[in-house]
Order: structure tokens, then sequence, then C-alpha cells
């Protein structure tokens, strides 16, 4: 059987560029910058004023002036209002350029205002104190974001200082989610007693629409003809097809089938792990994969979060993530020798260790168990018993 380092590397091997577009930046979030973003100025603009007070020239200190005349109030975006003697302020405000003729800025609490005089009443004035300085952060022209990183809300921040009203980004890949089996009925339905509703494809729009995003939901009836008719045409409008259920041993379980019989390359069926044992993954001859995951909810979830979204990162050019670890809190034991993604809630310790403390559940048809754990703790299959106090990766879904 395959195992899970194989599985990860075939299907990182099939990566694909899905091209670039253009998008307003409010709506970039999660998306990979496919242009490096340069700064239109310098950063700051000018050099601004970060206190409430006075603007004085510090000559006037060193000579011993410590009362100065309030020439005038200067808000933050008004023309710079210069002093003309050294025994002059500006009253300024925080976000206002600094005047020419003044180079420090005495906040309110260190000055006394009477009759349209300010006193320093402090000694420690350092020159040039409260301003930030034109361009310290970055100048004109300067690369402020690289290409081929992802938008973060402080990505946003910088677009909109530097007026990119739109951004190139790259081209997510176009994905079907499909949900198979006649003992589904959609959410706004009441299920007969031998009926449950579909939540795994609402599952992993969730989680793609994390990522930047926007799946289609398909439903496909256990039918072959139509199980074949439906993918052959996904095959043809999108990049990549997510199923979730109808790959196992059932006799209505024809996506495998069907997948051969549309010529779709099979990779591997069946990994060495659980949950998701029997994960299917292919490519078909136009380019497009198929990752078939197995339908017990918690085994789309695991396979989802283990599988394509590394695989979405790469495709996309972002950097590899770097692994989490956490330590395992108590003792367990699995035996099968597959690879084990144990459900665990992780927190930290005041050691600065991240603890892993498995919340078992009742299996990969435990969907309600997912609500109550945030990663999976990746035990390794030569193994069977793992103590407390031991450290392995995690992969964390929330
Ligand atoms: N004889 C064998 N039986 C099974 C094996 C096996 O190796 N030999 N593997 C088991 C494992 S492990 C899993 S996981 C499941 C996977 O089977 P399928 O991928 O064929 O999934 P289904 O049979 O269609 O469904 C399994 C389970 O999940 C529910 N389901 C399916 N889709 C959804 C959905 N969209 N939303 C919510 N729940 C869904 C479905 O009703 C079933 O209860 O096979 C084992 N059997
Ligand atoms: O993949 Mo199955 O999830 O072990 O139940």
């Amino acid at each position: 059987m395959t195992t899970v380092e194989e599985a990860e590397k075939l299907v990182l091997a099939q990566l694909k560029d899905y091209g670039t577009e253009t998008t307003p930046f409010e709506q970039a979030t999660g998306r990979v910058l496919a242009e490096a973003l340069k700064a239109d100025r310098d950063l700051p603009p000018f050099n601004r004023v970060t206190m409430d007070g006075i603007a004085i020239n510090y000559t006037a200190l060193q000579n011993g002036i410590n009362t100065f005349r309030i020439k005038a109030t200067q808000a933050a975006g008004e023309e710079p209002i210069a002093i003309d003697e050294l025994n002059e302020c500006i009253e300024i405000m925080t976000g206002a350029v600094l005047p020419a003729t003044t180079d420090t800025v005495i906040r309110y609490e260190d000055v006394e205002i009477r009759a349209g005089l300010a006193s320093v009443h402090v000694q420690s004035i350092k020159q040039g104190q409260n301003i930030h300085p034109q361009g310290i952060d970055k100048k004109q022209n300067d690369v402020v974001a690289a290409s081929g990183q992802m938008v973060t809300p402080a990505i946003i921040s910088i677009a909109a200082s530097i007026g990119k009203t739109h951004l190139l980004v790259k081209k997510p890949p176009r994905v079907a989610i499909i949900s198979s089996g006649d003992e589904l009925v959609d959410v706004d339905q009441v299920p007969s007693a031998y009926q449950i509703r579909k939540s795994n494809s609402y599952t992993v729009k969730a989680v793609l629409e994390q990522h930047g995003l926007s799946p289609q939901i398909l439903h496909i009836p256990d039918d072959p003809e139509v199980t074949k008719q439906q993918i052959g045409h996904c095959l043809e409008n999108y990049d990549v097809l997510l199923l979730s259920g109808g790959i196992s041993m059932g006799k209505f379980d024809y996506i495998p089938q069907a997948l051969e019989d549309l010529q779709v390359e099979k990779f591997f069926h069946k990994v060495a792990q659980r949950p998701g044992k029997p994960f299917w993954f292919g490519r078909h001859k136009n380019g497009a994969l198929v990752f078939a995951f197995p339908g017990n909810p918690v085994a789309t979830f695991m396979c989802l979060h283990r599988y394509f979204l590394p695989w979405l990162r790469a495709t996309q050019g972002l950097a590899e993530q770097l692994p989490l670890y956490a330590v395992l809190s108590k003792d367990f034991s699995f035996q099968p020798a597959l690879e084990y993604y144990l459900q665990v809630k992780l927190a930290s310790n005041p050691k600065g260790q991240l603890i892993a403390s498995p919340v078992e559940g009742n299996g990969s048809g435990d969907f309600a168990n997912l609500a109550d754990t945030d990663a999976f703790l990746e035990l390794p299959l030569e193994r069977n018993e793992f103590k407390a106090g031991e450290i392995f990766r995690a992969w964390k879904f929330v």
C-alpha cells in the first residue's frame, strides 16, 4: 500500500501554473501576489509628527529658551507653517508634517500653555524626538511586498497606503466539490430515518474559501452512468475535482470505475493511514486532478488538510509551510500498521511547549469530535506505542 510519504510526493509532483488575474485589493485576502508591490512615495512620505504638542527648533533650548510664543496651530493634513524666530513654536497634531524650520516635538504633557505661550517644564528633551522621519520605513520604489507571498491583512494595508486599487494575483484552480451517495439529502431537507444530510461538501467549501478559492458544489446519485457523465463534465470544466465518498469497496461505490472509464490516470488508491485509507488520486489527460477522498467526514477533512492544502500552496508558488510539532500529553497506542492521525486539542504551557491532548472521538464518522479538536497529530506507522512527552508533527486545522 502507498505510504503517506509516497502519496504526499505524488501529489506534490502535480504542480501547475494556472496563470494570473487582477482583483480589487479589498477582495485579495488569502490570494497569492503575482507582482511585487512598490512604494509610490517615501514611507512615511514626510517627516511625520507622532505626538500632539508643540514643534520647536532645538537650538532654542540650547540657547536657554524655555517659553515659546504659539505662532499657529497646524492639524494633520494641513500645509506646514514655518516659525520665523527661535522663541516661536507651532501647536501641532499627530500625523501633521513637521515644519522645515522646526526639528523637535514636545508633547502636551510636558508643556504648560497659558495666554498664547507654551512653557516647557521638563529637562529631558532630545533633538528630533517624536518625529517619524520621511522615508525611514521604505524609500520610493522600494519593494514593500514581494511577489509570491500570500495577501494578508497587513498586505491589504500596504496596498491601500500605496494606492494599489487592484492587485495582480495568482489565478486559483477551478475546483468542483463532488459528493455522492443516495443516503445524502440537502441541508434544508428533512432526512428519512435512513438518510443523513450532506455535510462534507460544505466543510470542504468552507476550508477552500478560507484559502481564497471559490469552489462549486455538485452531488452525484448512486448511478454508474450518471456518475460517469457528471464526472466527465467536471473533468472538462474544472482544474481540480475534490470528491468525497463512493471510493471504497461498497457495491454502490462507482467512482473508481468511472474515473478509470474516463481515462483518469490513477497515481494511487489506498494509503497506509487512518483515517483516509481509501484515498484515490489521479490526473486526467487534460491535466485535471482528481482527489477522491473517503466519505467518512473525518477522513475527508484529514485528507483535505494533509494533501490538498499543501498542494494548493505549492501549486500557487507559496513556500512550504514550516512544520508544527507538539508534545503528546499522555500515552497512546494504535496497533494497525497505518500512520495514525490522532485528533488533539492544542494548548501551550508556560515552558513554551505546544501540548497535544488526545480527544479521540468515535472514529472517522464522528464529525462532531472535529469541533472539539484543532489538529491531527501524525503518529508514524512503524510504531504502535506512543509515550507521553514524545514530540510528533501536528497538522492544525483551526
Ligand atoms: N469492506 C471495506 N469497507 C470499507 C473500507 C474498506 O477498506 N473495506 N474502508 C472504510 C473506510 S476507512 C472508509 S473512510 C469508508 C470510505 O468509503 P467511501 O469513500 O466509499 O464513502 P461512502 O461509503 O460513500 O461513505 C462513507 C460514510 O460517509 C458518509 N458520507 C459520505 N459522503 C458524505 C457527505 N458528503 N457528507 C456527509 N457524510 C457523507 C456516508 O453516508 C457513510 O456513512 O469506507 C469504509 N468501508
Ligand atoms: O478512512 Mo476511514 O476514515 O479510516 O474510516
